[in-house]
């Protein structure tokens, strides 16, 4: 819950936080642009969404601060875009190795502010540096081509890829830090400047990269992190700003809509633009599958983050022969493998979701389900007695598509299982969706993974797997999930522009 103001008790708090970190320099409540750390005379509170506690009095930047930053990362993008390639792969390495330093901190920003288990917040670390390793590498590689021109082999084509200018950057709360890290490296790499607008529930994790940015050398003005609690004005401001040549974002296909609408106004200037938006991931367990692989699939995929993951298994699908086995072994799987509580104490492996409204959806969606025939094998009420955001962890069963739960993305800890017969009906049933992002099926046969590998509308599949997420992968959805694609060879692209030289003898 995020409230206007200052927190009231903020001096106590900060005391008492700083002295939980081994290094209490990643702790920032001031936003960063221009090289400098600057105090507003505006804040918002942000709280912990576990116990609803003051963590920190906020600096929450408006326009001006925002037109400020802008126009400084263009003026930085004036040197950094002539910047060694070595150069900029060495400062990225240098956060990879920082982040690596300070996992352990770094992993308490992500708990505090996320509720998810610090464990996950160490692998959430560990996956934000793994981009900033990769794309120091990728630093080197913005190649191009040589053409002959189609009417003389004397007349050279020429490709180059440049940088843009300067990047804005609008990520989610679901992984403060990951989200940013997978936009950040590749458009540092490639030379560009940056102005990050993070989520408002989780401002501490993105202004630890300015932390981290100015530790690794780069130089003032390249990176800018600015936490604000005006999203909607802010969002359009970077939209139409004319200094500002990419606008890349993360986050609900809802939010991806206004900001396209925003930058393709016709008042507005032409940019490019990334969209990774939301996911209504199918999970298929086949006949033939191995069914505890599937189960520790299932188990992974749905509740990494209360499942709260844009690439959470949404509807899991599962062969009549073994339906009433697979929700029974769920149920044990699940009574026996989560725990529910605080994200700092090691035996928890569910934090609480964000915030009330998350909660509020997530129970009309399970009532709504209820009251079109869906039945409740496990859980399906809010916990209140852990505090107001919290979820148990459900089962629904027969679920099917008169329900809302079946075309929303959840946001939250239900599995809900879906009966079918055959190939051809689950995969027409699985793509019945505006949004392909992820899908998963397990199977042993090697006809319905070629037919499913191709048929599946979504970016990415895991087959036999659901650990897809990892930098060298392409991430990215198709429909209604977004536009291009990060982290990967290809990442870099979508940071860069291509450039024609013809030559002629
Ligand atoms: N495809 C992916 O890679 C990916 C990754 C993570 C999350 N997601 C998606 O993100 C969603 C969850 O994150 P969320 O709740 O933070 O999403 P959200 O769309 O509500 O918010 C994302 C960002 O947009 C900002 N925002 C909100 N309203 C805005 C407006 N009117 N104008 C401009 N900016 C605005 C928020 O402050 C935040 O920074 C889910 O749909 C999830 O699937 C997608
Ligand atoms: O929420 C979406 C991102 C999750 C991931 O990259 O693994």
């Amino acid at each position: 819950m995020l409230k206007a103001g200052k927190c009231w008790h903020f001096g106590i708090i900060k005391r008492s936080i700083s002295s939980s970190f081994r290094d209490s320099s990643v702790f920032k409540s001031e936003a960063y642009f221009c090289g400098e750390w600057k105090k507003g005379d505006e804040t918002f509170c942000l709280r912990n969404p576990a116990t609803q506690d003051e963590i920190s009095s906020i600096t929450d930047c408006g326009i001006s601060d925002y037109n400020e930053a802008i126009k400084g990362a263009h003026g930085a993008f004036k040197s950094f875009r002539k910047s060694a390639p070595s150069s900029r792969s060495e400062a990225l390495q240098n956060i990879y190795e920082l982040m690596q330093e300070n996992k352990e901190d770094l992993a308490r920003l992500v708990t505090m502010e996320n509720g998810k288990p610090y464990r996950e917040s160490l692998a959430e670390v560990d996956y934000a540096s793994s981009y900033f390793k990769w794309f120091s590498e990728e630093a080197h590689r913005m190649v191009g081509t040589i053409m002959p021109g189609s009417g003389s082999t004397e007349k050279k084509i020429l490709t180059i890829r440049r940088p843009l200018g300067v990047v804005g950057i609008l990520t989610p709360w679901n992984f403060p830090t990951a989200m940013i890290a997978r936009k950040l490296a590749p458009a540092l790499a490639a030379g560009n400047t940056c102005v990050v607008k993070p989520a408002q529930e989780t401002p501490l994790s993105a202004l630890a990269y300015g932390w981290l940015c100015e530790q690794a050398g780069f130089e003032s003005g390249v990176c800018n992190i600015l936490p604000t609690s005006h999203a909607d004005v802010v969002g359009k401001y970077m939209c139409q700003h004319d200094l500002v040549s990419k606008i890349t974002f993360t986050g609900s296909t809802k939010v991806g809509r206004i900001l396209m609408q925003h930058v393709h106004n016709k008042t507005g200037t032409i940019k490019k633009v990334s969209m990774e938006l939301g996911g209504n991931a199918p999970f298929i367990i086949f006949e033939d599958a191995d069914i505890y692989k599937a189960l520790d699939g299932i188990m992974a995929s749905k509740f990494r983050n209360s499942g709260q993951t844009c690439i959470c298994a949404n509807r899991i699908f599962v062969h009549e022969s073994l339906y009433d086995t697979v929700a029974s072994s769920l149920a044990k799987r699940m009574e026996t493998d989560l725990v529910m509580g605080s994200g700092f104490d090691v035996h928890v492996t569910q934090g609480p979701l964000i915030n009330d409204k998350a909660v509020n959806k997530v129970s009309d969606l399970v009532e709504d389900a209820k009251n079109k025939g869906a039945k409740v094998l496990m859980g399906g009420t809010r916990a209140s007695t852990l505090g107001r955001n919290f979820y148990h962890p459900t089962i629904l069963t027969d679920v099917d598509e008169s329900m809302d739960v079946f075309h929303k993305e959840i946001f939250g800890p239900v599995a809900c299982l879906i009966k079918f017969k055959t190939t051809e009906e689950v995969l027409r049933r699985s793509n019945d969706s505006n949004v392909g992002l992820a899908g998963y099926f397990y199977t042993a046969n090697i006809g319905t993974i070629m037919k499913l590998a191709e048929d599946l509308e979504v970016g990415m599949i895991g087959v036999n797997s659901s650990e897809i997420s990892d930098a060298v992968l392409p991430f990215g959805g198709v429909k209604d999930s977004g536009l291009g694609r990060e982290g990967s060879l290809y990442g870099i692209n979508d940071y860069t522009e291509l450039k024609s030289i013809i030559l002629e003898p």
